[in-house]
């Protein structure tokens, strides 16, 4: 390519940065034309994201996996952005970290807690596949803020996976990572179950949804269905090999397991 093309492409280029620029922000905190909106937070020293997503007349939201160290920094972007805090939600009962779910229920007494009924674990709330969990004021179409709950297990028999419709996002806690899945070595995990529940409940959802993991341990934030479902090599195997290499992958266990599985039973309400 040469001449006048070529300088005119070159000239764009910094404007093509400043964009993508753009594209990274608003996917930490993008919001719908009503103004309802997702949030993505990390914890760094076990790399989870908790995700507060809210409706943005009511300013009622919810939130996905807090963790306990970092619930003063969630009470404070709650109590900033005016929000009333109706469910705190946790995908699985988790191994790596406290959660924060017991806490934040002790200082916003409007808030209840929420659980797979077969996690084992203790909450307000027990769901299962197909219920759903609504905040906000119903718009012109009668409709609330949905999330619809869909039970995900390999990683734990009792890991849930939250579809905000109307958002075209997934929460997929440690189901579906970005180009990774989760271990499946402890709590009851199956390498079979989590391939079938990624493919059948999480790949069927329309290509552009995006995808929120519970961690990330490569510095990305989120992905979407059709870019899992083709760069993904985990899932990209067959079943059979797909199995081979999760028996194989030997991780270590995580360091705050022995404090974190028990604290987590009763909703973490023990101090870190
Ligand atoms: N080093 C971390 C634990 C890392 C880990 O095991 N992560 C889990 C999810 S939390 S139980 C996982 O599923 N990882 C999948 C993978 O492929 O890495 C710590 O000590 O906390």
């Amino acid at each position: 390519m040469h001449g006048p093309l070529q300088m005119f492409i070159r000239s764009l280029h910094p404007f093509l940065k400043k964009t993508s620029n753009v594209c990274l922000s608003t996917q930490r905190r993008r919001a719908l034309s009503n103004g309802s909106f997702v949030r993505q937070l990390f914890e760094q020293t076990t790399s989870t994201y908790t995700y507060i997503i809210a409706d943005g007349k009511s300013r009622e939201a919810f939130i996905i996996d807090p963790v306990i160290t970092t619930v003063a920094r969630d009470m404070q972007i709650i109590k900033q952005l005016g929000l009333t805090l109706r469910y705190a939600i946790n995908t699985h009962v988790h191994a790596d970290h406290i959660t924060g779910s017991g806490r934040l229920k002790t200082l916003l007494p409007e808030c209840r807690s929420v659980i797979s009924k077969c996690s084992g674990g203790k909450a307000d709330i027990y769901i299962e596949h197909g219920d759903e969990i609504e905040i906000g004021e119903k718009n012109d179409k009668n409709q609330r803020l949905v999330l619809e709950c869909r039970s995900t297990p390999g990683h734990t028999n009792g890991c849930m996976t939250f579809v905000w419709h109307k958002g075209a996002s997934v929460f997929t806690g440690d189901c579906l990572l970005i180009r990774g899945c989760g271990r499946t070595d402890f709590q009851q995990g199956s390498a079979d179950k989590i391939y079938t529940s990624i493919y059948e409940h999480i790949y069927t959802l329309p290509d552009h949804f995006i995808v929120y993991p519970g961690h990330d341990y490569t510095g990305q934030t989120s992905s979407t269905v059709a870019e899992e479902k083709q760069f993904n090599s985990r899932l990209l195997k067959s079943r059979e090999d797909f199995v081979k290499f999760m028996k194989e992958l030997k991780l270590s266990y995580p360091l705050q397991i022995d404090k974190a599985l028990p604290a987590n039973l009763v909703c973490g309400l023990v101090d870190p």
